[in-house]
């Protein structure tokens, strides 16, 4: 009887787990009944060192410049060697509008006996090119916002050229009627599909199978993909995936644009711009439900984390707005030796990148 007990209730425990798996685990690749890139890189063990070798695809308008400042800040402090633009664009950190990163073209090359271990300047993803100047075990990573409010903060910051919104309406009834169909050149032609890389033949006709073939090519091929709306969580994701500390991810937020367009006509403006973007928002659907399936995997103390992690930020926020004192002690935690945060520490969180590259560069090519 005992024995009948035992073996019932370890068919019973399989099963729990098998179900658990299929929950937490999520999706399978139909072709290799693996689970896919995203999934596997989540299971990584405790004592992994930490990630050095980083993609960041900086997409315009998404809060990139948040999450880059991060990525210079650690780049920095370890003397990491950085991939630098070259100017060639008209701007010092921007690699490309349009093209991906080119040695000899719009990055200053590779500084002697060293190897290019971080890239997080704006340039438009192409994995055949990035291949031959990050190495092998380089992590992937990128951002994406909400579509409408990601094309809302391009016009708002790119008012000089799309004036104060009142034409938007016309526009999306008649997209073809400008200039903006030439993807390239464009802000607002899906422009975070457009730095992704998405094939071109898609924005002029757009296919759904085929965004979903290049969908799962980026599945693959990306580590984590950060969305704006929910940053925290994105950031704790990240810091558990590079096995960074808590102290390296804090951030406070930065390029927040105080004018607003949003008005009465915003629901008409919202259903025009789901008909015409709709690369961007296949790709923001695709990434939103990716990052709750990776951040299920880690089970109930993730959630733990980003709550301390969201509780953190505004005692840092706070600290670093106010005049009070040099420096706070955050104590140790489940996820965390003790540190403190200083005046300096919120100096970085919000130096522009264009005085990182003045640190960067004579510190490379000295
Ligand atoms: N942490 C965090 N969470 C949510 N939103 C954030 C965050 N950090 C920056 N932002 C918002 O992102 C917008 C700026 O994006 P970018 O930094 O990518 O702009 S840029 O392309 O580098 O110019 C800008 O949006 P708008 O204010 O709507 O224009 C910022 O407010």
């Amino acid at each position: 009887m005992k024995r009948y007990i035992f073996s019932a209730s370890l068919v019973i425990a399989t099963l729990l787990v098998w179900v658990n798996n299929i929950k937490l685990f999520g999706k399978y690749d139909s072709n290799t009944n693996q689970r896919t890139k995203a999934l596997r890189v989540a299971v990584i063990p405790n004592n992994q060192k930490q990630v050095h070798h980083i993609f960041y695809l900086k997409v315009h308008k998404t809060g990139s410049s948040t999450v880059q400042n991060v990525f210079l800040r650690y780049g920095i402090d370890r003397d990491l060697t950085f991939v630098v633009p070259n100017n060639s664009s008209g701007y010092r950190n921007v690699i490309s509008y349009t093209d991906t990163a080119i040695p000899g073209y719009n990055i200053i090359p590779l500084p002697k006996d060293r190897h290019f271990e971080m890239l997080c300047f704006h340039v438009i993803y192409n994995r055949t090119a990035l291949d031959k100047i990050m190495p092998n075990d380089t992590k992937y990573v990128a951002i994406v916002r909400e579509p409408f409010l990601q094309f809302d903060s391009t016009l708002r910051y790119f008012k000089h050229v799309f004036g104060d919104g009142q034409n938007v309406s016309t526009f999306l009834k008649n997209p073809h009627l400008y200039k903006n169909e030439d993807v390239r050149g464009s802000f607002t032609n899906n422009r975070m599909a457009f730095e992704f890389d998405f094939p071109e033949s898609l924005f002029r006709d757009f296919n759904s199978h085929k965004t979903q073939e290049y969908l799962k090519k980026l599945d693959e091929e990306f580590d984590v993909v950060l969305v704006n709306e929910y940053m925290e969580e994105s950031i704790v994701l990240l810091r558990r995936i590079l096995n960074w500390k808590v102290k390296d991810v804090i951030f406070l937020i930065l390029n927040k644009n105080v004018l607003h367009t949003l008005d009465n006509t915003e629901l008409e403006k919202r259903q025009l711009y789901r008909q015409y973007a709709k690369l961007d928002y296949a790709l923001y659907e695709f990434f939103f439900e990716r990052l709750w399936r990776q951040i299920n995997i880690f089970g109930q103390d993730i959630f733990r984390e980003i709550s301390y992690f969201k509780s953190l930020r505004r005692s840092v926020e706070n600290f670093c707005s106010t005049d009070s004192g040099p420096f706070i002690f955050v104590q140790n935690s489940t996820w965390s030796e003790s540190f403190r945060v200083s005046r300096k520490d919120c100096d970085d969180m919000l130096r522009h990148e264009n005085d990182y590259v003045d640190m960067i560069l004579p510190r490379q090519y000295k």
